[in-house]
C-alpha cells in the first residue's frame, strides 16, 4: 500500500445495465415475494397484502440553514407488516433515497425479522439530503424535524428506527432527545443504535460487520475455502464495511480490496487495515488520501475468495457478473445484486449470501438494545456476541438447508424462510 498523496478524487463511474435489466429494487423484490408465497402454499391475497407496505408516510421537513435560508427536505418512513408486532429499521441519509425504495427497504426488513425470529414487521425511512455538505447543527434540526413530523406514527411499541447510511449514534442521539420533548411517556427504546451513555447497546456498532463475519465463516466451511489466508474484497468503508474488513484482517484473512464513493485501494499484498481504519472520515471516506485508487467497478471484478458488497445497491448486475471472479458473495449491502446477477453468478456456483440473511445483525443487536431498554438491564459485550452467534448461525443452516432440499438459490431460499412468519401472522390475525 502506498503512502498517502495529495488528493485524487476518482471519477466515479456509473455500473452499466442491459436493457432488459430490472433495476427497481420494489418490483425486483415483490417477483422474489410471489415465487416464495407460492411454494409456500399461501394464497394470492397473501401475496396482494405482504407485497406493499401497509403504511408509507411522505413528510416535508424546513431546516434553518446555516446562512439564515430555510430549506424544505423530503423524507420518508414505510412500515411494511405489523402482524407480528411493531415494525423496525433503519434511517438513511442520502441524496438519491425515494419512496419506490424506502417501501422496498421496509420488506427486506420485514424479511431479516422472520429469518432472525425477532418479534417485529419491518420499517424504514429516508430523507433526501447530502449529510456530507451539512454542518453539525444543520444536520441536528433536520433530525429533529423529522422525528416531529412523523412523530405520530413510530413510538417504541409502534416503529422503532435505527441507523443507516450515513446515519450514526449521534443523529440516533438527536432524534432520541426530540422524541422524549414530544412524548409524555418516554423511552429509550424508542430508537436504537444510541451511544452507550444513552441506553445503547455493547456491540451495536460492530453488529452488522459481526453478522457478516459469522456467514463468512460458515460460507467458507460450505466452499471448502480456508479463511486463514483466503483473499477477501470489501466494497464500502462506513459501519458495515470498515468493522468487516477489520474482522477480516484480525482472523488472518488478506484483504486484498476496499472501496468508498469516490473510489478503490486495491493490493494484492493485503491492506493496513488498521491503519486505513484510523484515517477513515465518519462517512466512510479514505480512498481520497491516496492517488493510486481504481474504480469501484474494477475492485469488483478483481479475482478474490470472497466479496463483500457493503455500500449502495445495484452494483452486480447482469453486465458484470460474467466477469465477477469471487467464490463467495456475502452481500452487507442491502440489495447490491440484481435479480438477473443473482441467477448467472448460481450458474457459476458462486454462493451468494444474501443480504437480507448477511447483514441481519444490525437489527438482531438492535432488538437486544429494545430488550434492555425495556428491562433496564444491561448486558456485557460478551453475552450480546454469544447471543447474536446463534441467530446467525442458527438463521445461515436453516436458510442453506432450504435452498438445498428446494434446489433454489440462497436468496429464494431466505425470502421463503423470512416471509412465512409475517404471512402467518396475518393468517391468525384473521387479515387473510
Ligand atoms: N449500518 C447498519 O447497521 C446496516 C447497514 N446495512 C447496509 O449496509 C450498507 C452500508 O451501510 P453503512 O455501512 O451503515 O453506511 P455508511 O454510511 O456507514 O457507509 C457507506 C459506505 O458506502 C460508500 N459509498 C457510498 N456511495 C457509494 C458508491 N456510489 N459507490 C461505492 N461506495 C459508496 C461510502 O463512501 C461509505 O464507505 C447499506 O446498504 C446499508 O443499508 C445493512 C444492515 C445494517
Ligand atoms: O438496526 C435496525 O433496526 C435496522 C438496521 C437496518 O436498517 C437494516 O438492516 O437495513
Amino acid at each position: 500500500m502506498k503512502a498517502p498523496a495529495p488528493v485524487n478524487r476518482h471519477h466515479i463511474k456509473k455500473p452499466e445495465y442491459k436493457q432488459s435489466e430490472s433495476m427497481d429494487l420494489l418490483s425486483s423484490t415483490q417477483s422474489i415475494i410471489k415465487d416464495a408465497i407460492k411454494r409456500l402454499g399461501y394464497t394470492e391475497e397473501m401475496y396482494e397484502l405482504l407485497k406493499e407496505p401497509l403504511r408509507v408516510i411522505t413528510v416535508r421537513i424546513p431546516v434553518r440553514m446555516d446562512d439564515g435560508s430555510i430549506k424544505i427536505f423530503t423524507g420518508y418512513r414505510s412500515q411494511h407488516n405489523d402482524a407480528v408486532g411493531p415494525t423496525k429499521g433503519g434511517v438513511r441519509f442520502h441524496p438519491e433515497v425515494n419512496e419506490d425504495e424506502v417501501k422496498a427497504l421496509s420488506i427486506w426488513m420485514s424479511l431479516k425479522c422472520g429469518i432472525t425470529n425477532l418479534p417485529y414487521g419491518g420499517g424504514k425511512g429516508g430523507i433526501i439530503c447530502d449529510p456530507r455538505n451539512m454542518s453539525f447543527g444543520e444536520l441536528e434540526r433536520l433530525s429533529r424535524g423529522y422525528v416531529r413530523a412523523i412523530s405520530q406514527i413510530v413510538g417504541p411499541t409502534k416503529d422503532i428506527p435505527a441507523p443507516d447510511v450515513y446515519t450514526n449514534s449521534q443523529i440516533m442521539a438527536w432524534m432520541m432527545d426530540e422524541y422524549s420533548r414530544l412524548r409524555e411517556f418516554d423511552s429509550p427504546g424508542f430508537i436504537t443504535g444510541k451511544p452507550l451513555v444513552l441506553g445503547g447497546s455493547q456491540g451495536r456498532e460492530t453488529a452488522t460487520a459481526r453478522g457478516v463475519t459469522i456467514c463468512i465463516e460458515e460460507a467458507v466451511k460450505k466452499k471448502g475455502i480456508d479463511l486463514q489466508g483466503a483473499h477477501i474484497i470489501v466494497q464500502g468503508f462506513g459501519n458495515a464495511g470498515s468493522f468487516l474488513a477489520k474482522f477480516m484482517y484480525d482472523a488472518g484473512a488478506k484483504v486484498i480490496g476496499i472501496s468508498d464513493a469516490n473510489g478503490a485501494l486495491y493490493d494484492l499484498e493485503g491492506l493496513d487495515i488498521p491503519y486505513l481504519l484510523d484515517r477513515r472520515d465518519s462517512f466512510g471516506t479514505v480512498t481520497n488520501l491516496f492517488s493510486d485508487v481504481i474504480t469501484n467497478q474494477e475492485l469488483l471484478e478483481k479475482e478474490c475468495d470472497i466479496l463483500v458488497p457493503a455500500a449502495i445497491s445495484n452494483q452486480i448486475t447482469a453486465q458484470n457478473a460474467d466477469r465477477i471472479k469471487a467464490k463467495i458473495i456475502v452481500e452487507a449491502a442491502n440489495g447490491p445484486t440484481t435479480l438477473e446477477a443473482t441467477k448467472i453468478l448460481d450458474g457459476k456456483e458462486v454462493l451468494l449470501v444474501p443480504d437480507i440473511l448477511a447483514s441481519a445483525g444490525g437489527v438482531t443487536v438492535s432488538y437486544f438494545e429494545w430488550v434492555q431498554n425495556n428491562q433496564g438491564y444491561y448486558w456485557s459485550e460478551e453475552e450480546v456476541a454469544r447471543k447474536l452467534r446463534k441467530v446467525m448461525v442458527d438463521s445461515f443452516a436453516a436458510i442453506y438447508s432450504i435452498s438445498q432440499s428446494h434446489k433454489v438459490d440462497m436468496r429464494l431460499a431466505a425470502y421463503m424462510v423470512g416471509i412465512r412468519k409475517h404471512a402467518e401472522a396475518s393468517h391468525y390475525r384473521g387479515w387473510i
